[in-house]
């Protein structure tokens, strides 16, 4: 008998702002569970996080494709991911009828955090640890919502890319990662989606500046996923509905990272 393996779904920030688009993913992922698929929801919050500092004075400064999170902006970062993006998400997981365990990197020893580069402050670098938490909430038929702070060993609270969060996850419980966005799929120089990106494509692209910023964040963690697992990983819009049927469906949607 094969088992269907645990769907990874990362939505970025731009879905929050969008009550017909989350309705839209949650009304998926409600057929999708009913359907017997086990999901993990993985979000980012940029946006919210920009606005949270903007209302507070903060400069937002970003080293390729990454937040530099100083101490005296964590807290915010923390309160607009962990706290608001999440319980938003949440809020409309209910209203679809999908029962979900807000949480977050730093619950149940899910992974292991530590600083990523000192010249980003708080910014975590995660790898998986111990999936026993994620596989109760699963088990219960319960939807995990997970936001991308993480807790270090040394007690420091880290700022995650949620890209590598749902990275650390889709290898944590050997799942099929789908990084869902506010783009259709990886463009090429005229802004076509292209269907599908192996290793050197990717670099040449990146080395054109045509993938750049969070997409360059974004086809990296990919790369790095599909490697590891030895199969592809997509790249593809929580935006329309179509994809979202079609993902629903098994079908493959926006762009094919290759390993
Ligand atoms: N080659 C590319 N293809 C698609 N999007 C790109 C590309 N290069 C840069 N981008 C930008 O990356 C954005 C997606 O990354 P990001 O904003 O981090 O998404 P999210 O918040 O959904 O994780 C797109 O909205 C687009 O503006
Ligand atoms: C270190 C770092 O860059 N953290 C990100 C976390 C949120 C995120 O990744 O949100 P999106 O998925 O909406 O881009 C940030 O502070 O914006």
């Amino acid at each position: 008998m094969t088992t269907h393996s645990v769907l990874v779904l990362k939505v970025g920030g731009a879905l929050l702002q969008t009550e017909t688009g989350m309705a839209n993913l949650m009304s998926a992922i409600k057929d999708m569970t009913a359907a017997g698929q086990k999901i993990v929801l993985v979000h980012g919050g940029g946006c919210l996080v920009d606005e949270q500092l903007t209302a507070n004075g903060k400069e937002i400064i970003k080293l390729d494709g990454l937040r530099v999170t100083p101490a005296d902006q964590i807290g915010i970062v923390v309160g607009a991911l962990a706290g608001t993006s999440n319980k938003i998400l949440q809020a409309a997981a209910a209203k679809a009828g999908v029962v979900s365990v807000g949480m977050s990197l730093g619950d149940g020893n899910v992974v292991n955090a530590n600083i990523k580069d000192e010249r980003l402050g708080l910014v975590g670098e995660v790898t998986p640890n111990d999936a026993s938490y994620l596989n109760f909430i699963l088990q219960q038929g319960w939807l995990p919502i997970c936001s991308s702070i993480a807790v270090s060993d040394a007690g420091e609270m880290l700022n995650v890319n949620a890209d590598q969060a749902a990275t650390a996850l889709a290898k944590l419980v050997n799942g099929t990662l789908v990084l869902l966005s506010d783009v259709a799929g990886v463009w090429d120089a005229n802004k076509q989606v292209i269907k599908s990106l192996n290793k050197s494509q990717i670099e040449t692209l990146v080395a054109e500046g045509v993938i750049e910023k969070g997409m360059k964040v974004k086809v990296e963690a990919a790369l790095e996923v599909a490697q590891w697992m030895g199969k592809p990983v997509l790249v593809a819009s929580w935006l329309e509905t179509e994809q979202l049927k079609t993902l629903a469906q098994g079908g493959s949607i926006g762009t094919q990272i290759q390993p």
